[in-house]
């Protein structure tokens, strides 16, 4: 099943007299639990494509499916509210609250669900801070934490709404060689046992190598749809076969 089905988009942005054509005539299906890559030069419109998905902003032309549904005749309150069930975000600056602990931070996104007791986000916030780790770090707020594990706290908070699809942008970029290998290698764990679908959009070569799809965009157009990078797929998804011991273990709360 395709998660993302995106036809015939393109995206104009208006620059006081000036027309800029962000994205052109861009065609592309996401299937669901994929782990999708997606790369380019800088301005060839990766951030606009990933807003589009995200539904933070709609296209000039062309219609996108999130999850079977279209989302061009939806009112703001209905795409706010397929974005909350649906769609996660990570990105290269964290984006945590200053003020709030690493559990705050990860309850936060669960606040707008008026079905979840005060327990249920407890349980939540628990289990997914145990899943990335830093179950100890619950009271630290963000500025007494590594960049490493304030990425961690944005991925728990990415994954207590549950979505189906996780956008991340740039989600390396600020992040030492080691530390953004053992992010990446955690979000692949995530993506093989909850299948939730990642979106990267990324210049790093480590995030494309692990991605089981390749899509390159230059100049506002896809150049390269739906390679999958034979090699590369392949030590990905040897990696998740190797490591489902330690998957299992680290997801062992997960149900
Ligand atoms: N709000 C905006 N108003 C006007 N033009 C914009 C706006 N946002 C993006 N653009 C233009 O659209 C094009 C695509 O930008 P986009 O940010 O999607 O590129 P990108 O591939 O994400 O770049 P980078 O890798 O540098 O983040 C660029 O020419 C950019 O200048």
């Amino acid at each position: 099943m395709n998660i993302v089905r995106i036809e015939n988009v393109c995206k104009e942005y208006s620059l006081g007299e000036q027309q800029v054509q962000a994205l052109q005539n861009i065609s592309l299906n996401i299937e669901n639990g994929a782990f999708l890559a997606i790369a380019g030069p800088s301005g060839s419109g990766k951030s606009t494509l990933l807003n589009l998905i995200g539904c933070i902003d709609t296209p000039s032309a062309g219609k996108i499916y999130i999850n079977g549904q279209d989302i061009s005749g939806k009112t703001p309150d209905e795409l706010s509210d397929l974005r909350a069930r649906t769609i996660s975000f990570i990105f290269q600056t964290f984006n945590l609250f200053p003020v709030l602990s690493a559990e705050e931070n990860v309850e936060y996104p669960l606040l707008q669900f008026k079905e979840l007791s005060t327990k249920d986000r407890s349980e939540r916030v628990v289990k997914f801070l145990d899943i990335v780790g830093l179950s100890r770090f619950s009271d630290h707020r963000p500025n007494q934490l590594s960049g490493g594990q304030r990425q961690r706290v944005a991925i728990a908070r990415a994954l207590a709404t549950q979505p189906k699809i996780i956008l991340a942008d740039e989600p390396t970029a600020n992040l030492d060689h080691k530390t953004g290998d053992s992010i990446l290698q955690l979000m692949k764990e995530i993506n093989c046992h909850f299948k939730t679908t990642f979106i990267f959009s990324t210049h790093d070569q480590r995030v494309m190598a692990m991605a089981d799809r390749l899509v390159r965009i230059e100049d506002g157009q896809i150049t390269l749809p739906n390679i999958e990078l034979d090699e590369e797929a392949a030590i990905a998804r040897e990696y998740c076969r190797t490591n489902q011991e330690t998957a299992e273990h680290i997801f062992k709360h997960s149900g």
